[in-house]
């Protein structure tokens, strides 16, 4: 079986940037290179390119844009591949985008060899994003983002239900979870209830110690 996909999202947190970024990257990087599970970060749009170059794990952006030529102040797909990127997140809860925009974004992703992986906050909406054939969906029920509280012990139903939902629409889709989760338990549940990984923020970004934080949550793996 493939390695679960362990995915830190460093959205605008101030943690997330400078030295203290690169401390996770160099976290998340020695970790992965002793454990084998795949660790990938999602890092502030500076950073991209220094990430990609310094370090040996997959890098996401947190968004792109399906747009190239006179369009000022977007991310475009293009860019983020050209920075060494191996996808992008797309349709954050704290970055929604109309369904239209989804199904576009994924094709632009597509278009330029990058993962997609898209977020989503209940199960009927998993199974819509399926619909685009993403590489990832991840289901992040928005009330539990940054709350501490782990979406696998608060709300298991909900995984499983977007893996079915996800599954049932395209098998070739694979399922994230995320919010809440900070321990190697958490991983273990969210991956017993059938995701292939989670994505997360908080619980890593803000640690004093991120590499402990990493090293727990590939413990139960
Ligand atoms: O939004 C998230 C990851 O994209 C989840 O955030 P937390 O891990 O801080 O709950």
């Amino acid at each position: 079986m493939a390695s679960p996909l362990i995915l830190i999202n460093f959205k605008s947190y101030r943690e997330g940037a400078g030295n203290n970024a690169g401390q996770i990257g160099t976290a998340a990087e020695l970790v992965m290179q002793e454990s084998g599970v795949t660790i990938g970060v999602a890092p502030q749009f500076t950073e991209l390119h220094p990430f990609c170059k310094h370090y040996e794990i997959p890098v996401y952006a947190q968004h792109i844009d399906p747009v190239e030529g006179a369009f000022t102040g977007r991310v475009p797909a293009f860019t983020v591949r050209a920075a060494g990127c191996v996808g992008s997140l797309i349709n954050h809860s704290e970055r929604r985008l109309t369904i239209a925009d989804i199904e576009a974004t994924v094709a632009a992703a597509k278009f330029h060899h990058l993962e997609s992986v898209v977020c989503t906050n209940n199960a009927a909406v998993s199974a819509a994003a399926a619909a685009f054939a993403p590489t990832y969906v991840a289901i992040e029920p928005p009330e539990l983002i940054g709350s501490g509280i782990s979406v696998a012990t608060a709300n298991p139903e909900i995984i499983e239900s977007s893996v079915a939902g996800v599954h049932r629409v395209n098998p070739e889709v694979k399922v994230l979870c995320g919010a809440g989760i900070q321990s190697g338990e958490c991983v273990k549940k969210a991956l017993s209830l059938g995701a292939d990984g989670v994505l997360l923020a908080s619980s890593v970004v803000k640690a004093k110690d991120p590499e402990a934080v990493l090293r727990d949550l590939i413990s139960k793996i």
